[in-house]
Order: structure tokens, then sequence, then C-alpha cells
């Protein structure tokens, strides 16, 4: 359960006075996500998100999540839209911690994506590319190649408690794209963080995104590399080309790939999954104390890294040219 910082009763209550939706009449924590603390919200007025920002969001970044999430929205897609306060401010304080409320989107998660689940992500994916365009803010990726050296040293030689070898394995990684990360392809406005749990379903059609606190500037098929990472491999880390080859086509049926993109993915996919990778094992050997959360499993993403070393060209993923 993500819960880090702790509410008290009557400060929640007053702190959901100020946007005008109605009285507080409970606030759970919520126990998905690894990154925020969320409450559930229910009002007089309906249902709501709380976030309270943890350890990775930076303050200063606030301002262009919540404006990202008002500009998607206002193009058509279904993304949590931030709640004013009475002053018209959208990000605010509690307990010590920048917070906001935005709206509850319905629709469920799937633990066990089907190929169909990840031809409706792809497509998603690319409407969200194209709903970005024209959106005046830019943030950088902190969390691209030149974020990865800084975590694998923050690992350190710990990194061989979680497995053997595994400091050494990540450094020649961190050092084989310090030297050749593609460069110069489409880029705009990425979601950077679109795993299963965070895209709703309601039946086989894709519902809502939520969760755009690692959204960025950066190359539009990074993103897509996130998604074939974190949708297409099954449990025992075997890539299955069926759903890579149905996210690819959903894509491209909106946004066709050019041929930079296409020969840019292995690399792509390998340095994404080196990035969950290194954020993974930096959370595990780091589980602040008391707080409320289960640390992702590093090693899944070493077992993919495995995989993509072992790639040859885009058609490994599923790409039919
Ligand atoms: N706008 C929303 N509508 C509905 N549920 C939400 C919304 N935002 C978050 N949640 C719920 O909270 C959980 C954690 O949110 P998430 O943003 O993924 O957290 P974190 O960034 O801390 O990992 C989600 O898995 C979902 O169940
Ligand atoms: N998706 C990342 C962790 C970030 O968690 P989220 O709940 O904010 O999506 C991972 O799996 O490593």
């Amino acid at each position: 359960m993500a819960v880090y910082t702790e509410v008290a009763d009557d400060e929640m209550a007053a702190f959901v006075a100020r946007y005008g939706i109605g009285e507080l009449l409970a606030a759970k924590g919520i126990a998905e996500g690894v990154e925020n603390s969320n409450y559930l919200l229910h009002t007089k007025q309906g249902v709501y998100i709380l976030t309270l920002y943890e350890k990775r969001v930076k303050a200063e970044d606030l301002p262009f999540f919540v404006a990202l999430m008002q500009h998607l929205a206002d193009r058509g897609l279904n993304c949590p839209v931030p709640v004013r306060d009475s002053r018209g401010e959208a990000l605010s304080r509690l307990a010590g911690r920048p917070a906001a409320i935005v709206t509850f989107l319905d629709g469920l998660s799937v633990k066990r994506p089907s190929a169909v689940h990840c031809a409706e992500v792809g497509r998603s994916l690319a409407l969200l590319h194209q709903a970005g365009e024209g959106f005046g803010m830019e943030r950088v990726n902190a969390l691209s190649v030149p974020g990865w050296r800084p975590l694998a040293e923050q690992a350190g030689a710990d990194a061989d408690k979680v497995s053997p070898g595994l400091a050494k394995r990540v450094m020649a990684e961190i050092e084989r794209h310090e030297r050749s990360w593609p460069q110069g392809l489409p880029s705009g406005v990425i979601h950077a963080d679109l795993f299963p749990n965070n895209v709703f379903f309601i039946g086989d059609k894709l519902s809502g995104l939520i969760d755009f606190y690692f959204a960025c500037t950066d190359a539009f098929a990074y993103d897509l590399a996130i998604c074939l990472n974190s949708w297409c491999f099954e449990a025992d880390a075997s890539f299955n080309l069926t759903k890579g080859q149905a996210m690819l086509a959903g894509y491209e049926s909106v946004r066709p790939l050019i041929q930079a993109e296409v020969e840019a993915l292995p690399a792509l996919c390998r340095g994404s999954a080196l990035r969950f990778l290194l954020t993974r094992l930096v959370d595990w050997l780091n589980v602040p104390p008391g707080a409320l959360v289960k640390p992702h499993d590093p090693l899944e993403y070493d077992r993919k890294l495995a995989f993509h070393q072992r790639v040859g060209d885009a058609r490994d993923y599923g790409l039919k040219r």
C-alpha cells in the first residue's frame, strides 16, 4: 500500500472543504501505487483522488503535470482533471507535502493483459502523443540516459546483494547507452510510465489513463518501448510476439512510425528496461521505515533486459516490416 504520509482526519476535512466538492464523507488510503500517497475521497458531491507528492516528484514539475492533464482532457483524452480550490488553484500543500485533488476515473486495470488490451494501449498511446501537440510547456526526462549513472551509483555494490554481478551488468549497459543513445527522433509529450496499473478498461475497451507524474518531453518511440516492456512480456520473461504485434499495429493505426524510429526501437526497449531496473533497484534497497509500500521486483527488468540483448531488429517485437 503506498501511503507514505498520513493525514489527520480534521486536517483532511478542512483541506477538502476549500475545493467546493461537498463535505468529506470518507477518505481511504489506496492500496496500489508506489510513488506517491493516494487517498480515495468520498464527498457529498462524488468521488475524487487526493495525491500527496512524495520523493521522486519535484515541486517545480507539478505545474507541468497539472497543465498537461488539463490540456489532454481538453483534447478529449480520458485522464484525471485537476480540481481547483476556491482561489482557482489546483496545487496546494497538505501534511507538509505538495498535494492536489483530481477527478476519479471509472474502469479497472488488467493484471494479465491480452493482445486486445495491447492493441488498445498502442492506439491510445498514439492518441496521447497527438493530443500533446501544441502543449506549451516542456519537461526534460530526468530518468533518461544522464539519470541512469547516478541511480546505479546510489545502488552501488548493494546491487550484487539483489543478484550477483548485477552492479557490473548495469554499468556495462549504462556505458553502452551513453555512447550510442538514439538522437533526433520525433518527440513531444510522452507518458513515460504507461504500465498496466495506469490504464483502465471497461470490458475490453480502454476507458482512461492515469498517473502522469513521469510525463515529460522525449521521443514518442521511447514511450512505445516502455509499453512493449510493461505489456508484452509473460511472467516467465518471454516476449509475446502476438501482443507486440497487436500493440505496434494499434499504435501505427493512428501514428505510423518513421524508419528512424523502427531502427531505434531495439535500443529504446533495451534502455527503457534498464531505466525501470534501476529505479526498482534503488527503491528495493531503500524502503522508507514504516512506509506502507510493496516495492517492485528489479529482477523482472533484469530478465527483460536479457531478452533485449538478444534482439536483432524491430521485427523481433512484432513489427511487420
Ligand atoms: N484519477 C484516478 N481515478 C481512479 N483511480 C485512481 C486515479 N488516480 C489513482 N487512482 C488509483 O490509485 C492507484 C495509485 O495511483 P498511481 O497514480 O498509480 O500511484 P503512484 O504514482 O503513487 O504509483 C491506482 O492504481 C488507482 O487504483
Ligand atoms: N511503473 C514503475 C513504478 C511506478 O509506479 P506507478 O504506480 O507510479 O506506475 C515500475 O513498475 O517500476
